[in-house]
């Protein structure tokens, strides 16, 4: 049994403080968000994940986790704060990484081990956070361990692969990875992999990401290219992973989350050297305009048109929304319009007084700010509704009902989660990427 104090009560830090205490050691988590603290000392947990509530609540109530606004000295203080990425200047925020350095500083003690967990450019452990912590008067290596340990849980599925997943870990020094192995072996039933150094863990988490991403736009240009042939890019892609040696991902309309959209241009924070990958973005980041491009298509001009999107969150059976594709679509199709009307008073054209009209729908996403609205009242009126995310949900769509409510008659199906035969039997027209 070990004293860990965790800094950032998120997605990773809480339910990664759960299974710490669940398994026997002493943990105070700690969150600068006061909100977030007092909201978990009243029981409520402010994480959307399947099975967190009972597990979080479990370590809460053997005492072996207690919250706190205060960091406490412990045997391993482990950090997972965001590292927001900045959309213009295309760099990490670091600057959490930075105030957990100066927030663990004075507690840290001779023979303590930092984790940094929280997704980073490479050399980070090493040139932000060993300063910050060396301010203590300790060095990194001889006094304290420090280690990166980047975490690679599947949103949807955290519990199960904080435990399963293989992990890697890279110290300043041989002796600050063994000193993290330790605790890790306490919980992880995966192998546990040693890296060279933090900035080779920093770095493998990276790639981890960039492969799925560069892999997700290849599915999707293939997408793309076979609309040029006539081709079904799905059919295509399931034959084409019978081989042995591929395995290509699905097409969609973007990629979200936390992760994919954002850590490939970490690996550019100290390197002119990316290419495929900032390309690989990039198609990613176009899709939600080629399913502009789909609707324009059936529908032409989409002025005045109302449009159903299903799904707001970034992926199937999830409520989060960072990053959402979907929420690129409706602002894109906001933006496609006002081009339209502009283009049209140019030309001195006659101009509706609408816009479009973007009816959201998502069963499981909770966002007070999003204006989501029933399923029936989404489809009720619409030109075409667009499926943009798999949750399970919408692969019993009531037909009938979207037959007697919708004005028009076109799916864009952009996750394949519709039996195109049926829909189309009934007389829909299902365009899929
Ligand atoms: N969410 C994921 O799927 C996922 C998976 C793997 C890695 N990561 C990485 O893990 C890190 C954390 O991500 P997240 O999704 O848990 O973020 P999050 O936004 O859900 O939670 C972060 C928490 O840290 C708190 N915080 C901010 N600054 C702090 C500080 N100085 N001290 C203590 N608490 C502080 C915030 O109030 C917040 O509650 C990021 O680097 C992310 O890239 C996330
Ligand atoms: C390497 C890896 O597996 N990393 C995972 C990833 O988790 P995630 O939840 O962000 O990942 P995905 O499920 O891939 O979804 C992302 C987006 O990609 C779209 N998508 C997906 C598959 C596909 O074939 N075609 C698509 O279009 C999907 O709809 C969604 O928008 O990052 C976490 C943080 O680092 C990791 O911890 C976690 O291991």
């Amino acid at each position: 049994m070990s004293t860990i104090c965790v800094h950032g009560l998120g997605y990773i830090g809480l339910p990664t403080a759960a299974m710490l205490a669940n398994h026997g050691h002493q943990v105070t988590g700690y969150d600068s968000d006061e909100t977030v603290v007092q909201s978990l000392a009243n029981g409520d947990i402010h994480i959307d994940e399947p099975g967190l509530r009972a597990f979080v609540t479990q370590a809460l109530e053997s005492g072996h986790l207690t919250v706190s606004t205060e960091v406490e000295a412990a045997k391993y203080q482990i950090v997972a704060v965001p590292t927001p990425f900045d959309d213009e200047t295309k760099e990490a925020t670091l600057d959490y990484v930075k105030e957990a350095g100066e927030a663990i500083a004075p507690h840290l003690r001779e023979g303590d081990t930092v984790v940094l967990e929280s997704t980073v450019p490479p050399g980070t452990t090493v040139e932000v956070l060993q300063p910050t912590l060396e301010k203590s008067g300790l060095t990194a290596g001889t006094d304290f361990a420090l280690v990166h340990c980047p975490e690679t849980v599947l949103p949807g599925d955290i519990i199960t692969e904080l435990r399963q997943n293989d992990r890697v870990l890279g110290g300043v020094n041989g002796v600050s990875t063994q000193a993290a192995v330790r605790l890790y072996e306490s919980f992880v039933e995966g192998d546990i992999y040693t890296a060279e150094n933090a900035t080779t863990a920093e770095f493998v988490k990276l790639i981890q990401n960039t492969f799925r991403d560069v892999n997700i736009a290849l599915a999707n240009e293939i997408a793309l290219v076979g609309e040029d042939y006539g081709v079904d890019s799905r059919e295509a892609i399931e034959m084409a992973n019978t081989h042995p040696r591929v395995n290509i991902h699905q097409p969609g309309p973007g990629v979200g989350g936390h992760c994919l959209p954002i850590d490939p241009w970490f690996l550019g924070y100290d390197s002119e050297q990316l290419d495929l990958i900032s390309t690989a973005r990039n198609i990613n980041d176009s899709m939600p305009g080629h399913v502009i491009e789909m609707l324009r298509e059936e529908l032409g001009s989409l002025e005045g048109k109302r449009i159903a999107l299903l799904g707001v969150a970034y992926k199937g059976n999830v409520g989060d929304t960072r990053q959402s594709p979907t929420l690129d679509l409706a602002a894109e199709l906001q933006e496609a319009v006002a081009d339209e009307q502009k283009a049209a008073a140019d030309g001195g054209r006659s101009q509706s007084a609408g816009g479009i009209d973007i009816r959201l729908h998502d069963p499981y996403v909770e966002d007070q700010t999003l204006d989501l609205i029933g399923l029936e009242e989404s489809v009720s009126d619409a030109d075409a509704v667009v499926i943009a995310t798999d949750h399970d949900e919408y692969e019993e769509l009531p037909i009938d009902r979207f037959e007697e409510q919708m004005a028009g008659s076109l799916l864009v199906d952009t996750k394949a989660v519709l039996d195109v035969d049926v829909w189309t039997k009934e007389g829909f027209t299902v365009e899929r990427i």
